[in-house]
């Protein structure tokens, strides 16, 4: 049995109170390594580990602190087919999706943080014959990251490598759902040489290990990705401590197809934007909302790609769907399956968990979904459901649409799919949305700002976005 331990001052420490979690392999239910139970005791010891670091990590100069992050990525793709297998046996999702996206992505965020941080610049105000204002920006200290459980290394470093970048020491907290490839991470900094308490992670759960990182007075920031009620709750807890707050939350994504669009382009992301990672990824399209005059022709060729969709063993290499992350997971997006049913909703594919045989006898596995004839009111289609299960519904004009797209308390991401560039533009404006793709989806470039509206979240990611989060401004006036 695996037993995965912490990164403490940089050294791999065994949780103080010896406790620790099962963690079962989704595909197999079965329990494949144990992770630390850390307490605030951990969390303090990382705190003071980092807290020791910080004087000569925010000193080094950032061409320093950047070979050191781009000295990871290369680590991370050497060992991209270790990582893509330990990820796929963590979480359940086809290994294939992890070799071509996590861990690139995890590499990537690195390598891109690495080189950022020598191009971050702060700005210069000018007054003519009167003064020269000049703003110097300050890494904030320690910092906290913690990350979910769909994406895992690819958000944990996508918040870390950021926060380093700046001049900040961390204590982060992966998921204690899918911890494995964080711990791979800690071994890869140490073969780095990451200097000794610059990065601390500690293993456990959100009340145990969570709580005392958010609490903690030496905290001075906290970058979450997670679901929308956890971040109430860190919101709660850190805003009244005046940490500075970084909530990259829960989404129900409209995707508006319209009329004009390139039909079998917009069938085939849809099929990625609906079902990619079992559908576990916040800006997965789960409202798609179809022109009524192609809406019988889309739903043809959308369902017959779903028929496509072979769930099976995510090591195998023809799986397009592996399992869901947890059997709790699996449960809850059943019982919205029973919801949306109750709700009136025709299902036209899918709605049964999904029993294979031998190894993954025992694994989290679910047909992917689709519904149609729910109201845009029901709870379907209002509340975040993270899984392979989507709603389709018609519409008659471009108000309708933004109506219907607009109209739940969610806020992260949309996709529009039109010719019609004029078209495109309006109603991408008009969406109450942080991030719109047009005529593409999870089309990704680092520098720009990442993050939701409305209750998806408060702030930004990515680009200078994230390292003035990580950084304290500071203004400074000569006068001339
Ligand atoms: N990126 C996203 O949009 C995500 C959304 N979700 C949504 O949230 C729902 C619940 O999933 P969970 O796994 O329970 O997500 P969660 O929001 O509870 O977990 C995310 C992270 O927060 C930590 N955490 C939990 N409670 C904490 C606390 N009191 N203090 C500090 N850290 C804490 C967890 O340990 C984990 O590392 C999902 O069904 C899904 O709808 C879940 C994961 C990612
Ligand atoms: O940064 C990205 O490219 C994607 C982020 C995805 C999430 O934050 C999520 O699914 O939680």
């Amino acid at each position: 049995m695996l037993h995965l331990l912490n990164y403490i001052g940089g050294q791999l420490v065994a949780p103080h109170a010896g406790r620790y979690l099962d963690n079962p392999e989704p595909a197999t239910g079965q329990v494949f390594s144990r992770i630390p139970d850390s307490d605030a005791h951990d969390v303090q010891q990382a705190v003071a580990a980092a807290e020791a670091a910080l004087p000569a990590w925010r000193l080094l100069p950032a061409e320093e602190r950047g070979r050191l992050l781009v000295r990871i990525s290369e680590l991370i793709e050497r060992d991209l087919e270790r990582l893509a297998q330990a990820e796929s046996q963590d979480n359940g999702k086809p290994v294939s999706l992890a070799r071509a996206v996590d861990i690139p992505r995890a590499a990537s965020n690195f390598a891109f943080f690495g080189t950022a941080a020598q191009h971050f610049a702060s700005e210069t105000h000018f007054q003519e014959g009167v003064a020269l204002n000049y703003t110097v920006r300050h890494p904030l200290g320690v910092v906290g990251c913690i990350s979910p459980w769909n994406l895992p290394l690819y958000l944990f470093t996508w918040k870390i490598a950021p926060a380093l970048a700046a001049g900040c020491c961390v204590v982060a907290k992966p998921s204690e759902i899918t911890p494995y490839t964080a711990f791979l991470l800690s071994e890869l900094c140490i073969e780095a040489g990451l200097p000794a308490g610059v990065l601390n992670i500690v293993h456990g759960t959100g009340p145990g290990a969570g709580q005392p990182i958010i609490e903690h007075p030496a905290i001075k920031a906290i970058s979450f990705t997670g679901g929308t009620k956890t971040g109430e709750h860190i919101a709660r807890t850190a805003a009244p401590m005046f940490k500075k707050l970084s909530l990259e939350l829960g989404g129900k994504n409209p995707n508006l197809i319209f009329a004009d669009c390139d039909l079998d382009e917009a069938v085939r992301t849809s099929l990625r934007s609906s079902f990619a990672n079992q559908g576990q990824i916040c800006l997965c399209g789960s409202r798609i909302l179809v022109e009524r005059s192609i809406y019988e022709p889309f739903k043809e060729r959308f369902l017959a790609g779903v028929a496509g969709l072979t769930v099976g063993d995510p090591q195998r290499a023809e799986s397009r769907q592996g399992a869901l992350v947890s059997e709790a997971h699996l449960q809850k997006v059943m019982s919205y399956i029973e919801l949306a049913q109750q709700e009136g909703g025709r299902l036209l594919a899918g709605g049964q968990r999904v029993q294979l045989e031998g190894r993954c006898a025992g694994g989290y596995f679910l047909q992917p979904t689709v519904f149609e004839g729910l109201a845009p009111d029901c709870r379907t289609n209002r509340e975040e459901i993270f899984g392979p299960v989507v709603t389709l519904a018609p519409f008659d004009t471009e108000e309708e649409a933004l109506t219907w797209a607009n109209g739940t308390e969610y806020g992260l991401a949309a996709t529009i799919w039109t010719r019609d560039l004029n078209r495109a533009h309006r109603v991408a404006h008009a969406l109450h949305s942080g991030i719109v793709w047009i005529n593409t989806w999870l089309h990704r470039d680092l520098r720009t700002p990442f993050g939701g509206m409305k209750n998806s979240g408060v702030g930004r990611e990515g680009g200078v976005e994230a390292l003035r989060f990580f950084t304290e401004p500071q203004s400074i006036t000569v006068k001339l």
